[in-house]
């Protein structure tokens, strides 16, 4: 048991705070080494990049939503990393998976029990939620995923806790403790808690999950949670996405949509934009719409600027600043992605582009 590697699965809803999280994990001083797998969403690449010092431990599931697809991907990165060796030791200390703030995180808990291979050389830690404490109550009523991730969480991080004050703290924590009764809830600023009480705690209680969940370690074919194996005669990775997964989103070129409104749209340029204008449009935008945008954030070029500007909203609270430098071979472009509902893309994009300097 205690020769397995333990996962340390990282949930809650869109801006919550499970990168902050993750990044305080990885500038920690504790000589540990850690396999981060976070959950990447389209094709340009902007959570990767905004895990700190994002190497070669850090690895991607390319599909931003955790339906069958992404489980089979996830099989298939921890049994990667299971054959990475140190000399007489496992490649890793631990393995942290940050799942997308739309997912369910019962499935990928379920792939550390399904999966024989996976099964043998991990063990699941914990579940841990973080929950933004300014918008959860408003997600609690109307986000399926939500609530799903409160309540399968084995510890709570009742986060954000400097934007509310202290009455309503108090009206969170009481309906999370009335979903969640068992999970000890720990309040936090910018996700600032001791390691020891998020990592190899051993939390993760099955028998506590069966009995909420009776089939999670065993769902049927084609029920939600099924994880395709040798068993099913059709390769997992191959499979048509438009078939009924028995649960209701599905996956389009650009967008990708979740429950019946909720999408994201991605954009990109590669020519740098004009810094002032860029952010004129997104306070303007986030001030017209931010009831309707859940979260948005991006890595922009901006013209006669050496460093990368990052930005990141939830609803209308922004944060932007200039990081890091852009590397001298890296790539320089700009993107954004915005999820929320009622997106207008082409507005989207052409106020983006408005923004080329
Ligand atoms: N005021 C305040 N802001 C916070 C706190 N924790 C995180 N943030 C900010 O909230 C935003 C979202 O934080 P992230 O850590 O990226 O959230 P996330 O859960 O990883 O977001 P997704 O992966 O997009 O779902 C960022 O701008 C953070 O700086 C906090 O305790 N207080």
């Amino acid at each position: 048991m205690t020769d397995k590697i333990p996962v340390t699965v990282l949930t809650g809803y869109l801006g919550a705070g499970k990168t902050t999280l993750l990044n305080r994990i990885l500038t920690e001083d504790h000589g540990k080494r850690y396999a981060v797998i976070v959950n990447e969403f389209g094709e340009i690449g902007i959570d990767n990049d905004l895990v700190v010092g994002a190497d070669e431990d850090v690895f991607e599931m390319n599909n931003g939503c955790v339906c069958c697809t992404v489980r089979g991907d996830l099989i298939r990165v921890v049994s990667g990393l299971m054959k990475r060796q140190r000399p007489g030791k496992p490649a890793f200390d631990a393995i942290i998976v940050e799942t997308t703030g739309l997912a369910d995180p019962g499935p990928v808990a379920q792939t550390f029990f399904v999966d024989e291979d996976v099964k043998a050389k991990t063990r699941l830690d914990s579940v841990t939620a973080l929950v933004d404490a300014k918008h959860v109550m408003a997600r609690l009523d109307d986000s399926k995923e939500a609530r799903e991730q409160v309540a399968f969480a084995d510890r709570i991080l009742l986060n954000k806790t400097d934007l509310v004050d202290a009455a309503t703290l108090d009206a969170v924590e009481a309906r999370l403790r009335a979903m969640n009764p068992l999970a000890p809830i720990v309040r936090t600023e910018r996700a600032r808690v001791p390691l020891d009480q998020v990592l190899d705690i051993g939390a993760f209680d099955l028998e506590r999950v069966v009995e909420v969940r009776p089939d999670f370690v065993n769902p049927p074919h084609g029920a939600e949670g099924h994880v395709h194996d040798a068993h099913c005669g059709h390769d997992h990775h191959d499979h048509d996405h438009d078939h009924d997964h028995g649960h209701d989103h599905h996956h389009g070129p650009r967008g990708h949509s979740h429950g019946d409104d909720v999408r994201g749209v991605a954009l990109s340029l590669d020519r740098p934009l004009d810094g002032q204008k860029f952010t004129r449009w997104i306070d303007e935008l986030l001030a017209a719409k931010g009831q309707d945008i859940l979260r948005a954030k991006g890595i922009i070029d901006v013209a006669g600027e050496d460093r990368r500007l990052v930005f990141q909203a939830v609803h209308m609270i922004l944060e932007g600043d200039l990081q890091r430098p852009w590397g001298e071979t890296e790539r320089r472009w700009s993107r954004a992605v915005f999820i929320g509902r009622d997106l207008d893309e082409a507005a989207l994009r052409a106020g983006f582009e408005n923004c080329l300097a």
